[in-house]
């Protein structure tokens, strides 16, 4: 049986545990991303790669999605932008019923979805500026499809390299800085955008841990400031601990353990990384 991952109180499928409120977000808020028991395979003869998920995410809370590999990380977050085969289930997102849109109202949906990946997706021959600029153009005119973006903006670009850190780096070609760097241009990018959620899969997994830190504080202060959800995946257990509101284990496709991060440890969380042999035990 799957678990809600909607609910302060931790849960898990073989502990329960009293555990502090969860104060980090505004739950009296709507959330802007509802999922409920959604089911995915990618074909018919297929096994299910989600098996009844259901997920809330609030204005303002950073949500890390931990999992081993192929337990279906990606394949929610896809899932969230249409880019997943839905079974069946229910998913909403910003506002939009995201099983039933057509072509223009995917890409609407998409343009205000923000997107972080672990290989950055930057253009790197093109100035960092322009990178961030791009994340813009969902939302311009044709006219700005070809280089001539308007002066405002450039000064919107520049203020939200500003935010990152790096608006010393405007003009470097986007290929020359480092993988951190990198991040943040891919950050920025996706602010450019107005996101009304940002989604980063694995957004840390390209780089050092001293960088990891500093994108990961980058992202939930974002979410804070900005008051919109980050859902983040992560596979190193310390970085979720470290720099999330709440954490959510997949394993198998399943929900098995959900709660506000301050109510949970390790030894909790260790199922979702379980060795098979230790499950068949
Ligand atoms: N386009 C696809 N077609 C068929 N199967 C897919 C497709 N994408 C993913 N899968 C399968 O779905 C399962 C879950 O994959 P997914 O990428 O969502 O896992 P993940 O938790 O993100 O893994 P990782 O941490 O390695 O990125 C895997 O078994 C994978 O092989």
């Amino acid at each position: 049986m799957s678990m809600t991952a909607n609910t302060p109180p931790v849960e898990t499928t073989n502990t329960t545990t009293t555990q502090p409120a969860d104060t980090s977000t505004d739950r009296r808020a709507r959330p802007l991303v509802t999922v409920r028991d959604l089911k995915v395979r990618y074909t018919d003869d297929a096994p299910l790669v989600l098996d009844g998920v259901n997920l809330d995410l609030y204005p303002g809370e950073t949500v890390a999605l931990l999992g081993s590999s192929g337990s279906g990380k990606s394949t929610l977050m896809k899932a969230l932008t249409g880019f997943a085969p839905v079974t069946s289930g229910d998913v909403n997102a910003a506002g939009y019923d995201v099983t039933q849109l057509r072509q223009k109202q995917l890409r609407e949906l998409r343009s205000q979805v923000g997107q972080v990946f672990q290989q950055f997706n930057l253009i790197g021959r093109l100035s960092v500026i322009t990178n961030v600029l791009t994340g813009g153009l969902h939302n311009a005119g044709p006219s700005n499809w070809f280089g001539s973006f308007r002066s405002a903006d450039r000064k919107r670009a520049l203020a939200l390299l500003e935010r990152v850190g790096i608006a010393d780096k405007a003009n470097a070609e986007a290929r020359t800085l480092s993988g951190g760097q990198q991040q943040r241009v891919a950050i920025a990018r996706a602010l450019m955008q107005n996101p009304r959620v940002i989604l980063a899969d694995e957004p840390v997994a390209s780089l050092d841990p001293r960088m990891s830190k500093s994108v990961l504080e980058l992202l939930r202060s974002i979410a804070h400031d900005e008051g919109i959800p980050v859902l983040i995946s992560l596979h190193v257990l310390p970085l979720a601990l470290e720099h999330s509101d709440r954490i959510i284990g997949l394993r198998h496709g399943e929900i098995i353990v959900s709660g506000p991060t301050p109510a949970l440890d390790a030894e909790q969380l260790a199922g979702v990384y379980a060795l098979e042999d230790e499950e068949d035990e």
